[in-house]
């Protein structure tokens, strides 16, 4: 049904939906090809997960902020786009929980110990992921492990209380707080793509893009020469076998021969498919990828000097876990924090408190959230499997249906959670549909 499609807006070869780094990506690849893209994006801005914006002066990483240096496809980008990377100081103090409570590390003594209990958490992944970017290679291992929840397999290992307290923590985070809720092996495939070290653990947030990740995304965007439509949230996406019908909330319609749904795989459920989605992409979509409850990015101005601590909560801590960023011009510090469970991150009380917890002589004076998990366009964080996740829907989910494929960093192969990750599912999504134009 609907109105006919106006000529005007009949002249596009592909309609990608969002404009995050698959979606751009996605563009940016089917503009190689000699096609015309459109984006069609829900809200004001380009980036969704990244977000780089100015606050108390400084430019500040409202989502994704870090690269690995493995990050080849990432890295790729940025030598092509001319940007720079630049790396933090390294933190001098760490404070993490004991079974005795919070204490201060010097990072050169605590960092083997986490490594050692990481190396057991994650043993047997050289072999269940003896290609990381192709994690199905050794399905026939990982249909033992990738049932098991981080938590599953913590329990298994028999931990004394004082290697739990410095695992326990950072894994339960990377789930989005809890760690019955993340796979073993999604955390595995990031230790195996790290080299299966924790030196390469540790390099996660090596570097960041220096004028933020959101400069990425807009060099992409710039090079796929793409019509670009904010504030034009899609409602329906209908494949009759010709063409791809969207539809947006105002009830505009576009048509393209194809299309690229590179929305949080959060969000599919959200969209009416015709013909509706294939059993395992519906089934993803209502378990969801993208981490909950707890995925708020919060930025704290502190009283003071707090020097350059790194602090690790305990799974259950209302704070996760807090990172330094930089000492401002008045003596107050910024730190990054991610909320833990049952914090209020939107009452500067609450989290004084919490932060009070590692840092009893500071006091937030200022702060500003973003909590992707209630986020209407992302209603969710960083993907991170839920157990099962892998081989019940992974090689599914990355194949299209019919007119239409579906890209993110919800679904790659290699890096989940990442903009590696979503760059390398936007250039898979470009070519699946390339060929159907
Ligand atoms: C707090 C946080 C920290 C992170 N830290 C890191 C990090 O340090 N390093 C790293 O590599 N990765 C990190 N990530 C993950 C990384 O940000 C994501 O994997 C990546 O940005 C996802 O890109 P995407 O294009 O798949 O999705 P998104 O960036 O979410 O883009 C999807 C786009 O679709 C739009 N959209 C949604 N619904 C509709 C609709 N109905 N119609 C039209 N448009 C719609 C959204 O507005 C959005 O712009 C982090 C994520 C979060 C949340």
């Amino acid at each position: 049904g609907g109105r006919a499609v106006p000529e005007e807006e009949a002249r596009y070869d592909a309609i990608v939906i969002g404009a995050g780094f698959a979606g751009v990506t996605a563009a940016r690849e089917l503009r190689n090809k000699g096609l015309k893209p459109l984006v069609l994006e829900a809200r004001d801005r380009i980036g969704g997960r990244v977000w780089t914006s100015t606050w108390a002066g400084e430019q500040v990483e409202l989502g994704g902020a870090w690269l690995h240096p493995n990050y080849e496809l990432t890295y790729k980008e940025l030598n092509r786009y001319g940007l720079k990377t630049i790396s933090d100081a390294a933190p001098e103090k760490a404070i993490y929980p004991t079974p005795a409570g919070y204490k201060t590390f010097a990072p050169e003594e605590i960092v083997p110990r986490i490594g050692a209990v990481l190396a057991k958490v994650f043993d047997g992944s050289r072999q269940y992921f003896e290609r990381p970017r192709e994690p199905l290679y050794r399905a026939d291992l990982l249909k033992a492990v990738d049932p098991l929840s981080l938590r599953a397999r913590l329990d298994a290992l028999k931990l004394s209380a004082e290697d739990l307290a410095l695992v326990h923590g950072e894994l339960a985070t990377y789930a989005g707080g809890d760690s019955r809720d993340g796979a073993l092996t999604a955390l595995a495939q990031w230790w195996a793509l790290c080299g299966w070290t924790h030196e390469g653990w540790a390099q996660m947030s090596a570097a960041r893009i220096e004028k933020g990740a959101s400069a990425l995304v807009q060099s992409i965007l710039t090079a796929a020469q793409a019509t670009v439509r904010f504030n034009t949230p899609v409602t329906a996406v209908a494949d009759d076998g010709k063409r791809v019908v969207v539809t947006t909330a105002s009830g505009a319609k576009f048509s393209a021969p194809v299309a690229v749904v590179a929305v949080p795989l959060n969000m599919w459920k959200k969209i009416q498919f015709s013909p509706g989605l294939p059993k395992v992409h519906a089934e993803a979509t209502q378990e969801g990828v993208g981490v909950k409850p707890n995925a708020a990015k919060m930025w704290l101005r502190v009283s003071g000097d707090v020097g350059r601590i790194v602090v690790q909560g305990n799974a259950g801590d209302p704070i996760a876990a807090m990172v330094p960023h930089a000492r401002l011009s008045n003596g107050d510090s910024l730190m990054i924090a991610l909320n833990g469970p049952g914090l209020n991150v939107n009452d500067r009380a609450s989290v004084d408190a919490a932060v009070k917890k590692f840092l009893p002589q500071t006091r937030v004076i200022d702060m500003k959230v973003q909590d992707w998990v209630n986020d209407p366009w992302s209603q969710g964080g960083w993907g991170m499997r839920r157990p099962g996740q892998m081989l019940r829907q992974l090689p599914a989910i990355q194949q299209p249906h019919g007119r239409i494929a579906f890209a993110g960093g919800d679904l790659p192969s290699g890096w989940i959670g990442s903009f590696e990750g979503a760059i390398e599912s936007g250039m898979r999504a470009a070519g699946q549909v390339a060929p159907l134009v």
